[in-house]
């Protein structure tokens, strides 16, 4: 997991008329490498649909599957793993569950970072660099200081998130970022597949900011 550079959430909101499988199809073509479900709106049976679904896309693609908030529909479909909130589920209590599965967990400031590197996590978000359209029970933008700490001080994977656009991934860059997720510029793009290749282009071809390469390869 330690390679990927964008990671894309999937948000039916901003993509109105077009499938959720045919638009993050297109992400992965564009370079993204984890996919997360992420949909707090769909009932029980239609979520483990939509689950099955992106299993079996990411599966042909072979790229990572993730799961937002829910262990126990991470397992039933063999997601690759997780992702956790500091008010979902402990780390601990989904490690017994996950076992060797990745678990990503939000974080919000340096003790949370330390917090979940500590605990085991295999990577954490870190947000929201910038407001975010997408989520509305959100902490206050974090900005850019927090992107250079955890560059300075985390070593496992670190993706900056919220707020994230091409117009803005340079700054993120810049602050020593190295993993980018977007969801609204990502899904909501006319051009999906188009708009992730240029985050990448925009990733491979980062500006260092002197004191701020990090310590994540
Ligand atoms: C990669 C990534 N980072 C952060 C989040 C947010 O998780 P959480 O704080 O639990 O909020 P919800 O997404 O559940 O509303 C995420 N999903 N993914
Ligand atoms: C789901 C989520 N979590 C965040 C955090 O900071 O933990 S920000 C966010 C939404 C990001 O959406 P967009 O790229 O459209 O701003
Ligand atoms: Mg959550």
């Amino acid at each position: 997991m330690n390679q990927f550079q964008l990671y894309g959430i999937t948000d039916e909101r901003f993509h109105p008329g077009r499938d959720i499988v045919e638009v993050m199809e297109q992400a992965i073509l564009g370079g993204v490498s984890i996919v997360q479900l992420r949909d707090k709106w769909s009932a029980p049976d239609e979520l483990l649909h939509k689950a099955r679904r992106l299993r079996e896309l990411t599966r042909k693609h072979e790229v990572l599957f993730i799961v937002n908030d829910h262990v126990e529909l991470a397992l039933e479909v063999d997601a690759d793993g997780v992702h956790l909130g500091q008010d979902d589920l402990s780390l601990a209590e989904a490690r017994k569950q996950m076992k060797s599965k990745l678990i990503g967990i939000s974080t919000h400031r340096i003790e949370e970072a330390i917090a979940a590197q500590r605990e085991g996590a295999d990577y954490i978000g870190v947000g929201p660099v910038y407001a975010t359209q997408t989520k509305s029970d959100v902490v206050a933008p974090v900005g850019l200081s927090y992107v250079s700490e955890v560059a300075a001080e985390i070593d496992i994977p670190a993706v900056a998130i919220g707020g994230i656009k091409l117009h803005n991934v340079a700054d993120v860059l810049q602050a020593g970022a190295r993993r980018i997720c977007a969801v609204t510029e990502i899904v909501g793009s006319p051009q999906v597949r188009q708009t992730c290749e240029a985050f990448i282009h925009a990733i491979r071809n980062q500006a260092v900011a002197p004191g701020a390469s990090g310590r994540q390869g």
